[in-house]
Formats: C-alpha cells, sequence, structure tokens
C-alpha cells in the first residue's frame, strides 16, 4: 500500500472545510501505487481521490499535472478532474504535503491484458496525444536519457545484489543509448507512465486514464514504448508480440507514425526500459522507514532489456509491413 504519509480524520476534516464536497463519510488508504499516498473519500456528496504528493513530484511542477487533466478533460478524455477548493484554488496542502482532490473515476484496471486491451490503449494514448496538442503549458522530461546516468550512480554499488552482472548491462545500455538517444521526433504532451494500473476499463471498453503526475513534453514514440514494455511483456520477460502489434495499430488508426518514429521504436523501447529498470532499482534498494508501500521489481525490466537489446527494427515490435 502507498500511505507513505498518515492522515488523521480530525486533520482530513480541517483540510476538508476549505472545499464544497460534502462531510466526510469514510476514507481509506489506497493499496495500488507506489509513489504518492492515496486515499479513497467518500462524502456525502459523492466519491473522490485525495493525493499527498511524495519524493518524486515536485510542488512546482503540480500546475502543470492539474491544468493538464483540466484540459485534457475539456477535449473530452476521460480522467481525473480536480476539485478546487472555496477561493479556487485545486492545490492544497495537508500534513505538511502539497494536497490535491480529484474526482473519481469508474472502472477497473486489468493485471493480465490481452489483444483487445492493447488494441484500446493504443487508440486512447493517440487520442491523449491530439487532445493534448493545444495545451500551453511545457514541462521538460527530467527522468528521459540525461538523468539516467545520475539514477545508476545512486543504485550501481548494489546493483549487482539485485541481479548478478546487473551494473555491468546497466553500463552498456547506457553507453549505447546516450549515443544514439533520438531527437528532434513528433512531440508534444505525453503521459510517460501509462502502464496497466493507470488504464480502466468497464467491461470490455476503455473507460479513463488516471495519473498524470510524470506527463511531461517529450516524444509522442516514446509514450508508445513505455506502454509497450509495460502491457506486452510476462514478469519472466516473455513479449507478447500479437499484443504489441495491436497496441501500436491501434495507436496508427488514429495517428499514423512517421518514418524516423517507426525507425526509432527499438531504442525507444530499450530506454524506456532503462528508465524503468533505474527508477525501481533506486526505489527496491530504498525504501523508506514505516512507509507502507511494495516496490516494483525491478528485474522485470532488465529481463525486458535482453529482447530490446537484440530488437532489429519495428517488425519486430509486430508492427506490421
Ligand atoms: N481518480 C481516480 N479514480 C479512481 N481510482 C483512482 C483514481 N486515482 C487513483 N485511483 C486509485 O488509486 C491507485 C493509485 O493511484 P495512482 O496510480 O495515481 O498512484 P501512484 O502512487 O502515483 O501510482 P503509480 O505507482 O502508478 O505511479 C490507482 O491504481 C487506483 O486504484
Ligand atoms: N509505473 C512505474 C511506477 C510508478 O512510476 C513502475 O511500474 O515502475
Amino acid at each position: 500500500m502507498a500511505v507513505y504519509t498518515e492522515v488523521s480524520d480530525e486533520a482530513l476534516t480541517a483540510f476538508l472545510t476549505a472545499y464544497e464536497i460534502g462531510g466526510l463519510l469514510s476514507y481509506k488508504g489506497i493499496a495500488e501505487g507506489v509513489e504518492n499516498t492515496n486515499f479513497f473519500l467518500h462524502t456525502t456528496a459523492g466519491s473522490y481521490i485525495l493525493t499527498l504528493y511524495e519524493k518524486r513530484v515536485r510542488e512546482d511542477d503540480l500546475p502543470f499535472f492539474l491544468n493538464l487533466m483540466a484540459h485534457l478533460a475539456r477535449r473530452g478524455l476521460a480522467c481525473p478532474q480536480p476539485v478546487r477548493n472555496r477561493d479556487g484554488a485545486a492545490l492544497g496542502r495537508l500534513c505538511g504535503r502539497p494536497a490535491v482532490i480529484v474526482s473519481f473515476l469508474d472502472g477497473v484496471s486489468v493485471k493480465h491484458p490481452g489483444v483487445h486491451h492493447c488494441r484500446a490503449l493504443g487508440g486512447a494514448l493517440a487520442r491523449l496525444h491530439a487532445a493534448g496538442s493545444d495545451f500551453g503549458m511545457v514541462r521538460e522530461n527530467n527522468l528521459s536519457v540525461g538523468a539516467w546516468r545520475g539514477l545508476f550512480a545512486q543504485a550501481g554499488a548494489q546493483a549487482d545484489s539485485v541481479a548478478p552482472g546487473l551494473a555491468e548491462r546497466i553500463r552498456g545500455d547506457l553507453a549505447v543509448l546516450e549515443a544514439g538517444w533520438p531527437r528532434g521526433l513528433p512531440g508534444g504532451v505525453i503521459h510517460a507512465d501509462l502502464f496497466t494500473d493507470n488504464v480502466f476499463f468497464i467491461g470490455d471498453d476503455l473507460s479513463g486514464l488516471i495519473d498524470f503526475y510524470f506527463a511531461c513534453t517529450d516524444a509522442f514514440a516514446y509514450d508508445l514504448a513505455i506502454c509497450l514494455n509495460a502491457w506486452c511483456f510476462e514478469a519472466d520477460g516473455r513479449f507478447h508480440r500479437d499484443m504489441a502489434g495491436a497496441l501500436i495499430a491501434g495507436y496508427e488508426a488514429v495517428r499514423p507514425l512517421a518514418p524516423a518514429e517507426v525507425a526509432a521504436l527499438p531504442i525507444l523501447c530499450r530506454g524506456a526500459a532503462l528508465r524503468f529498470l533505474l527508477t525501481r532499482l533506486v526505489d527496491w534498494l530504498n525504501v523508506p522507514p514505516g512507509a507502507l508501500v511494495q516496490p516494483k521489481d525491478p528485474r522485470e525490466y532488465d529481463r525486458r532489456l535482453s529482447f530490446h537489446r537484440t530488437a532489429r527494427d519495428a517488425r519486430d515490435y509486430g508492427r506490421a509491413g
């Protein structure tokens, strides 16, 4: 459970007096997620999510995330809406942390996605990219290639205690990725963390996207590469080419990839895998004392990297043609 900050009912009740969302009926810590502290709130006016922002989220970036969610919703994308308090502010402070209440989104995430889910995800990702095209704010991706060596420096010395030979493999990937990272690809607002737990379905239909707290301005195809990693591999490293093909086809049915994006897909997938390997490695080795959190296994991304190192082109990811 990701609850880094405990919130007493007195503190929460006092916090809620600034909002017009009725009286508190119940609240509880949410058993998923690793980044922020989340509570489910049930009030006399309805259901909400309360998030207290932790470690990786910089307070300065919150206006970008909150304005983005509002913008995407205006463009018709189903995503949580920040709730404003009586003074018109979405951002508050609770138990010493920046805190926001957002609307509750119906739906459930799928643990074991299939081809159908991947095709729907591809379409939603492309629509998200289109909906963000007239969003006026910019946020650099502070977890892209320029940050990976710094993350490795935080964890590299203990990497081999997690998997034998891991430090050497990461060094090799870093050298290749830093030398060949593609620049100038079509880009704009990307989600940058669209894992299965951040995509909701009702029945077979994709019902919405959550967790925009890594959203940033970067290459669209990098977002697709993150999804290919997150949705199309088993934990043991087995790759589902049919699911990857469906994800790409679902994306291209809305926004066809440019030739440079197709060519860059293998290196973008390799980079996306290294990004999550490194953040997971740092988190795995540094669980804050007392935090209720289950860190995610970095070795899953070590296994995906074995695939990406041998991939030659987009056809290896199931793209037709
Ligand atoms: N607006 C929402 N509507 C419904 N449920 C939500 C909403 N926001 C969050 N949740 C629930 O809370 C869980 C954790 O939220 P979230 O993914 O934002 O946390 P996180 O710590 O940032 O996680 P991650 O590890 O994915 O970065 C979600 O998996 C979902 O079950
Ligand atoms: N989605 C990330 C955690 C949140 O950033 C992971 O699975 O490593």
